[in-house]
């Protein structure tokens, strides 16, 4: 961001508050909370991400393991190892890292996960529960910007938001969580027509694309609230390679508060995997406890 007005949402006091709340609900339970991610293939980014998940969790007093399997691991394998973690009574929270190898199908993976286990919120079971306005464990970076924005105090209810993006992983599970936050909700996607005339009626205007700098001033109404989800790794005029978001420098001049890349929306969903871990491992011990009682 060169110059502008729009407040700066920086991610990482978000991030430390949440942190700070799971590390005390964790402190409370009887053994650290233990999250267990999967990695297949040696993807650099996926590579350095898992390696910051795994870094937080420590820090914020949580056990964690990662599998890293080779790239020709077979579909089966990794189907066979989600089995031995959903029946591990010492793993809380399975994460297997996303996206996969070609040879394997995601669907599969995804649904052999313990719903009670899926600290990615991407079993179809806790997508149901989502879109159903029922708790469950919700996709990190969605519910990582909720978080944010209660953090710094942007009301959602019955304001206008504009969601660019609708994968899996982020535009669809944050419309979900936006409505049930009571805003009024719009999901933009490659087929939207006119998409600058839909993204300026936005109070709140997410970007979740992976387009460098695609959202313009020109698509931003005066005084909207801009998150900015995207991560790209560009060439700069001075020839390096760097990260930048979907959302143009320029819009700092438009809206009202706009997240930096990086240390935007990133840490937040970081941030919100080990609060997602503690509520799983607080949901298996009051779910032993009332196998016990009955
Ligand atoms: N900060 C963080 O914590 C995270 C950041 N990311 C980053 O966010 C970005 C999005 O990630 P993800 O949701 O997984 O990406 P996907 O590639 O899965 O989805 C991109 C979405 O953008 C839509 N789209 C593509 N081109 C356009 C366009 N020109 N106009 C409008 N919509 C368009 C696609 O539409 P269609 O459905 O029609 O194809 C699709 O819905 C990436 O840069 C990713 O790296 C992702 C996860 C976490
Ligand atoms: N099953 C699954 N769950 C995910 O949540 C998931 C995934 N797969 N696959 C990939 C995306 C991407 N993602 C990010 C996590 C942290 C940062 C992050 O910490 N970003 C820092 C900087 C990162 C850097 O410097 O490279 C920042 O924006 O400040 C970014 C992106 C989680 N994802």
């Amino acid at each position: 961001m060169t110059t502008g007005t729009a407040t700066r949402l920086a991610g990482p006091p978000a991030a430390e508050a949440v942190i700070a709340t799971a590390s005390a609900q964790a402190a409370g339970l009887p053994t650290p909370p233990h999250l267990v991610i999967v990695r297949v293939g040696d993807d650099p980014a996926s590579v350095s991400y898992v390696r910051g998940k795994a870094k937080k969790a420590g820090e914020a007093g949580l056990r964690s393991t990662v599998h890293a399997l080779p790239e020709a691991t077979p579909q089966a394998d990794l189907l066979a190892l989600v089995a031995t973690l959903n029946a591990d009574p010492d793993v809380h929270g399975i994460l297997v890292q996303l996206p996969l190898p070609a040879h394997i199908a995601e669907e599969p993976v995804l649904e052999a996960i313990d719903p009670d286990k899926d600290v990615d919120g991407l079993h179809p079971v806790n997508v149901g529960r989502l879109w159903s306005g029922r708790p469950a464990l919700a996709p990190c970076t969605p519910a990582g910007i909720m978080a944010m924005l209660a953090h710094y105090g942007v009301a959602v209810a019955g304001r206008r938001v504009v969601i660019v993006g609708r994968s899996r992983l982020v535009g669809r599970p944050l419309a979900g969580l936006m409505l049930a936050a009571d805003a009024t909700v719009t999901v933009a996607h490659s087929r939207t027509r006119d998409l600058a005339a839909i993204t300026r009626s936005a109070d709140i205007l997410v970007a979740a694309v992976g387009r460098a700098h695609l959202i313009t001033p020109d698509m931003v109404a005066p005084g909207a609230v801009v998150i900015d989800v995207g991560i790209n790794r560009v060439v700069g005029e001075d020839g390096k390679s760097h990260l930048t978001g979907d959302v143009h420098p320029h819009v700092a001049a438009v809206a009202s508060a706009l997240t930096p890349v990086p240390g935007g929306v990133g840490p937040m969903t970081v941030a919100q995997l080990m609060a997602n871990t503690v509520q799983a491992a607080e949901r298996q011990r009051s779910g032993a406890l009332g196998e016990l009682l009955r």
